[in-house]
């Protein structure tokens, strides 16, 4: 009788442990959001202010690795030529002389011959990560102290420039655009911008509100100076997920980080479900052997389980109906993604609220799913490579994996 109530009472103790756990945890998700929409209002698509006539713009060298080429690559890369900056050097680095990007390049450099630019071919083999291999030539040949690390599948307004080396003030070592993208037709694209202008964002901006590194490399500002106190872009070789290292070393030098105000305008020709599908399951594998704890805090930061989870405690600690908790749980948690959203897209979207509902539940679906079938397998596949990951984020090339 004793027995059956002690281990009765530790049964009730411990599902209070949890339910307890799952509210505190819930309440931080309302944070998350609250802080990601307060913040992106303040951070986000201010005027771009000029610096002070007797203060030269710095010199900006932009690196660009390619390999291969998509329908928007030329485009997207013509808006480097046409940026509104004073003094700048753009050098494209191709891993081969019959990458089909070689064309579109030299064709550019012709069309704007007053833009100064160098192409680098063959790169050179500093570690595993191919983007370093590609970009190390560029890197040792840049002109200027501070350096713009752009992936392919970016596009810039005619001030975003400005507007990163603006946000570089004393202090600080990193401006980053936070990832969203440009405006572009169909389903998967509506649905790759649903994904980064709610669930990435929330994370993404209260991360770099409470000063976590958090930064994604696809779009950085930096001065070359740090990367070469830190021994240079091939100290970082040795990991795929380069930028969220640079951004540890860095920060541990004192240096702040922080975002732009325009956010990164992905753009790449090729959009579709399963491709981004795989893209979400490289990322995770990334974060997951580089930061272990997103483990637990990834799938349970997720809007469906976190709201099973507190309407489970809900009903346990309060005796509130779950149903009623989880479905004014799940419209609450829509409501503030759709605010963050059209703070960020910064006008209408290109897509109707009915479109919006059905990519974020899309979303809210696939997310988990790729967490889940993501964690099983630790073999990363890159555009034309593959990986294995070692716990704290280390790579080593698995084999040469033809892409198709
Ligand atoms: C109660 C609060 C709970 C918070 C729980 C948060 C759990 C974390 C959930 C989600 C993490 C989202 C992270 C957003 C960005 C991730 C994008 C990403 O994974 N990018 C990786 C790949 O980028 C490419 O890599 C190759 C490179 O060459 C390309 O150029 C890149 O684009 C990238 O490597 C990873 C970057 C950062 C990962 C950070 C992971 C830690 C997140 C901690 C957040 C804590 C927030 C707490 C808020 C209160
Ligand atoms: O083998 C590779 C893979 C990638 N990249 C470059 O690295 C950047 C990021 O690649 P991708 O867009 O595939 O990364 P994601 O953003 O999907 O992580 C792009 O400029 C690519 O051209 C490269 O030079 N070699």
């Amino acid at each position: 009788m004793l027995l059956d109530y002690l281990s009765l009472s530790s049964l009730t103790y411990t599902l209070s442990g949890f339910a307890v756990f799952f509210f505190v945890f819930w309440f931080g998700m309302w944070f998350v959001h609250l802080t990601a929409i307060f913040y992106s209002k303040y951070k986000l698509h201010r005027k771009v202010p000029l610096l002070p006539q007797e203060m030269p713009y710095p010199g900006v060298t932009i690196l660009k690795p390619l390999t291969g080429t998509d329908p928007n690559l030329y485009s997207n890369l013509e808006t480097f030529f046409t940026m509104s900056y004073p003094k700048y050097e753009i050098c494209f680095c191709l891993e081969d002389d019959v990458d089909p990007a070689v064309p579109l390049v030299e064709k550019l450099c012709k069309k704007y011959p007053n833009v100064d630019t160098s192409v680098f071919i063959g790169g050179q083999v500093v570690g595993v990560n191919p983007k370093i291999n590609n970009m190390e030539p560029g890197y040792k040949a840049a002109k200027y102290e501070l350096i713009l690390i752009s992936d392919s599948g970016i596009r810039m307004k005619e001030d975003t420039l400005l507007d990163m080396v603006n946000h570089l003030k004393p202090g600080v070592g990193l401006v980053h655009q936070m990832p969203f993208t440009w405006d572009r037709k169909g389903f998967a694209a509506a649905l790759e911008k649903t994904y980064f202008g709610t669930a990435q964002a929330r994370i993404y901006l209260a991360a770099n509100f409470l000063q976590i590194p958090c930064h994604t490399g696809m779009s950085t500002l930096t001065r070359k100076s740090i990367f070469d106190e830190l021994g240079g872009i091939k100290t970082f070789g040795c990991y795929l997920a380069e930028d969220l290292f640079f951004a540890r070393a860095l920060s541990e030098l004192g240096w702040k980080i922080t975002i732009s105000g325009q956010p990164a305008w992905q753009n790449s020709g090729y959009c579709d479900v399963t491709s981004f599908r795989n893209r979400l399951s490289r990322w995770v594998k990334l974060r997951i052997a580089m930061a272990p704890f997103t483990l637990v805090c990834e799938p349970l930061s997720e809007c469906l389980i976190l709201g099973a989870f507190a309407s489970w405690a809900a009903s346990f600690l309060f005796q509130i109906d779950p149903a009623v908790f989880y479905l004014v749980h799940i419209l609450a948690w829509f409501l503030l993604d759709a605010i963050l959203i059209s703070i960020i897209q910064n006008g209408s979207l290109p897509f109707s609220k009915f479109h919006l509902i059905v990519c974020w539940l899309f979303r809210e679906v696939l997310g988990p799913w790729v967490f889940f079938t993501s964690i099983w397998n630790p073999v990363i596949k890159w555009r034309t490579r593959t990986y294995k990951l070692r716990w704290g984020g280390i790579a080593d090339e698995y084999k040469q994996y033809i892409d198709v």
